[in-house]
């Protein structure tokens, strides 16, 4: 990858860094008319015409006016495209002697575009907004200059103890978890020691109090749970004030939807004036500049088409994005064809709508033979962290995932959450985790294909679950199917990648690799498969599901804290039925393959041995046991007792 030089840039941002989001565009537009009178509408016109965003445009007029020529902006643009070839190390960036340490245990020497340009900025102390792309390393852009700061405070004696030194606000508890685990893989490696800890709301009052006494310098956690804390006492605001030097939302584009405002106004008394606030996002919406103007001051924003003059995309180059138009009934046809013809690329996340129709489609795809997991908000937390780590494991290679907590389950039951007052044990049960997402920010390890059998309701939504592929610049692909019904925001997605890409041709193009004749072979296979799997089969999974996951999670987690390597033992893949799978459709007979499906397969599989993905040792090198011993199955060698009082005690609370 191709980097900017730093010094022009540092200059340009400062440029912009007063301003914030429609703010510096519209400045930046001023100015040009303040300094090139002579620049009317029709320049401005052109010069869209020309390609560029509103505010790269307004900004590209502003400096030609300025400078007065159009050939000294692109000897600029020529020399920062040569610096371009430069790439910026991690012991480049003035960081701690102990977090370069800590890089270079983990194998990490190189800086992505956004860890480059954030780091200098917020080490300088600088309240900073920064917009790029899915899975170009926002996290370490925000933890490493918060650990530095901490460690820097620590070491000089001017910590202040009443209450956390930082506060990291992400939406969700999942990603609670995964940031925790990043800022604590680091800071096990460093030899001063700083405490984090996340809470969430999950967690019962006495055992927040207890994850918040000492304090912690580092607190991760939801905007609903603080909030939370402050209001109930177990967090003094005034001790906030006194200790808080740093306060991170991460996720921004998705703190709002999560229904976070009225928790964060909460919070903004609490925050000291000298607190420096930290915004990241892969996403530009109205919603970050609400937040931005609620908890920043006069920051620099950074955005991923402004990182240096390398125009980044919103999806990262190396994904491959292809569609397949269908009806929505053929659906089935279609993801069965592609998974069983093996046209696409383990490991495979696929996206749907619904908790019923992601247990269709797995119930669907068991019948002939192909393994799946489900990962929904229905689902107990623990469940949902192993699923993932398994996942990332390579211990199955396809999950279903639902990613949107507003489903119409999600509705429904948040609706007969407000009428049914009791709050009994089983009605939290049933009722959908409210800070449950599953995709968005989640850092999916090595998932190679990612399939949207529904379609997103909106680009944003394409945007983070395609973004879950082609992390850390590693090559993905991702496929829509696309019914009728679905034109619209296919459309809409397409538009929005033509506009923010600047390109004419279409960015999603049409799944080269199946046939019609491959299709057509299997069609009367599937739909018989598809018929009889009925919504009864479905409601049976999923409560067989939760059952199966209620094991899996809660009251086992001591056994596993004991015995972490038995986590691999818990299957989140398991059969849902026990009925045998007829020859005839756990493989597809070599007849019913048409030469040019043979032909795409085997390419598939060519690729696929080249990247070494066949080897089985990978899985052993990633710390997971494989093959499932009677002796080691925790649930034998846990007491038998007590594992029957925890199923009597949770079946019946379903
Ligand atoms: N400098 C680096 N070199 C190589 N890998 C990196 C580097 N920085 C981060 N990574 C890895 O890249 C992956 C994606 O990083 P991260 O989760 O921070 O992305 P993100 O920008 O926050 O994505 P999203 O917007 O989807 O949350 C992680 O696995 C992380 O460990």
């Amino acid at each position: 990858r191709s980097f900017p030089r730093k010094k022009p840039m540092a200059k340009k941002q400062k440029q912009r860094g007063s301003l914030r989001g429609e703010e510096h565009v519209e400045a930046a537009a001023a100015a040009a008319h303040e300094d090139a009178p002579a620049a009317n509408a029709e320049g401005e016109a052109a010069a869209q015409e020309a390609g560029g965003s509103g505010s790269e445009v307004a900004e590209g007029r502003s400096a030609d006016a300025a400078s007065g020529g159009v050939e000294e902006g692109k000897e600029e643009e020529a020399a920062a495209a040569e610096e371009e070839e430069r790439e910026v190390t991690f012991d480049e960036l003035g960081l701690d002697e102990q977090l370069k340490r800590a890089l270079r245990k983990k194998g990490l020497t190189k800086t992505t575009p956004i860890q480059r340009e954030a780091i200098p900025l917020i080490l300088e102390g600088k309240d900073v907004v920064a917009k790029a792309k899915t899975g170009s390393g926002k996290t370490f852009a925000y933890l490493l200059p918060l650990l530095q700061e901490l460690l820097k405070l620590c070491k000089e004696g001017r910590i202040r103890k009443s209450a956390p030194n930082a506060l990291i606000l992400v939406p969700t508890r999942e990603l609670c978890q995964q940031v925790y685990n990043e800022a604590s893989s680091l800071l096990e490696l460093c030899t001063s020691k700083l405490k984090i800890v996340q809470v969430t709301a999950s967690m019962s009052d006495k055992d927040i109090k207890l994850a918040l006494s000492g304090p912690p310098n580092i607190l991760v956690t939801t905007p609903a749970c603080v909030a939370a804390c402050i209001s109930k006492g177990i967090v003094q605001g005034s001790s906030i004030k006194e200790s808080l030097s740093m306060m991170i939302l991460d996720e921004a584009d998705l703190l709002l939807s999560y229904r976070c405002e009225d928790d964060l106004k909460a919070l903004v008394p609490h925050i000291p004036r000298s607190c420096q606030s930290i915004l990241m996002s892969a996403t530009s919406s109205p919603d970050i500049d609400k937040l931005t103007k609620l908890l920043l001051h006069n920051p620099f924003v950074l955005t991923l088409t402004e990182v240096g003059h390398a125009k980044d995309d919103v999806v990262p180059r190396n994904v491959q994005q292809f569609w397949i138009s269908c009806s929505a009934k053929d659906k089935m046809l279609y993801i069965l064809s592609l998974l069983k013809l093996e046209l696409i690329q383990k490991k495979v996340l696929i996206f749907v709508n619904s908790i019923d129709n992601a247990f269709r489609l797995r119930l669907f795809l068991e019948k002939f033979a192909i393994r799946s997991a489900v990962l929904n908000a229905e689902l107990p937390q623990n469940s949902r962290l192993h699923i993932i780590e398994a996942f990332n494991a390579r211990l199955f290679d396809y999950l279903i995932a639902t990613d949107d907590n507003k489903t119409k389950e999600a509705k429904q039951t948040n609706k007969e959450s407000k009428k049914d007052s009791k709050g009994s044990r089983k009605h939290l049960q049933q009722t959908l985790d409210a800070e449950f997402g599953v995709v968005r920010g989640i850092d999916f390890k090595n998932v190679f294909t990612v399939v949207n059998f529904d379609m997103p309701p909106n680009p944003a939504g394409y945007i983070h679950r395609i973004g879950r592929t082609g992390r850390a610049n590693k090559t993905g692909a991702s496929i829509s199917l696309v019914s009728p019904e679905e034109d619209n925001v296919f459309e809409e997605i397409e538009h929005m990648l033509q506009d923010v890409e600047k390109k004419d041709t279409n960015c999603i193009l049409p799944f080269p690799l199946l046939t019609k004749n491959a299709v057509e072979s299997l069609r009367y296979r599937a739909q018989d498969v598809a018929r009889s799997v009925t919504s009864r089969d479905i409601q049976e999974a999923r409560r067989q599901d939760v059952k199966n996951e209620i094991l899996n999670s809660e009251k086992l987690k001591a056994h596993f804290e004991e015995n972490p390597t038995d986590l691999d033992l818990l299957k989140h893949d398991k059969l849902l039925t026990n009925k045998s799978i007829p020859a005839h459709l756990r493989d597809v007979p070599e007849y019913l393959i048409d030469p040019t499906t043979k032909e795409a397969s085997n390419a598939v599989k060519l690729s696929r041995a080249a990247m070494g993905l066949d080897n089985p040792r990978r899985k052993k090198r990633m710390g997971f046991r494989s093959g499932s011993g009677k002796s080691s199955d925790p649930l034998r060698t846990f007491s038998a007792e007590l594992l029957h009082l925890l199923i009597d005690n949770e079946i019946s609370q379903l």
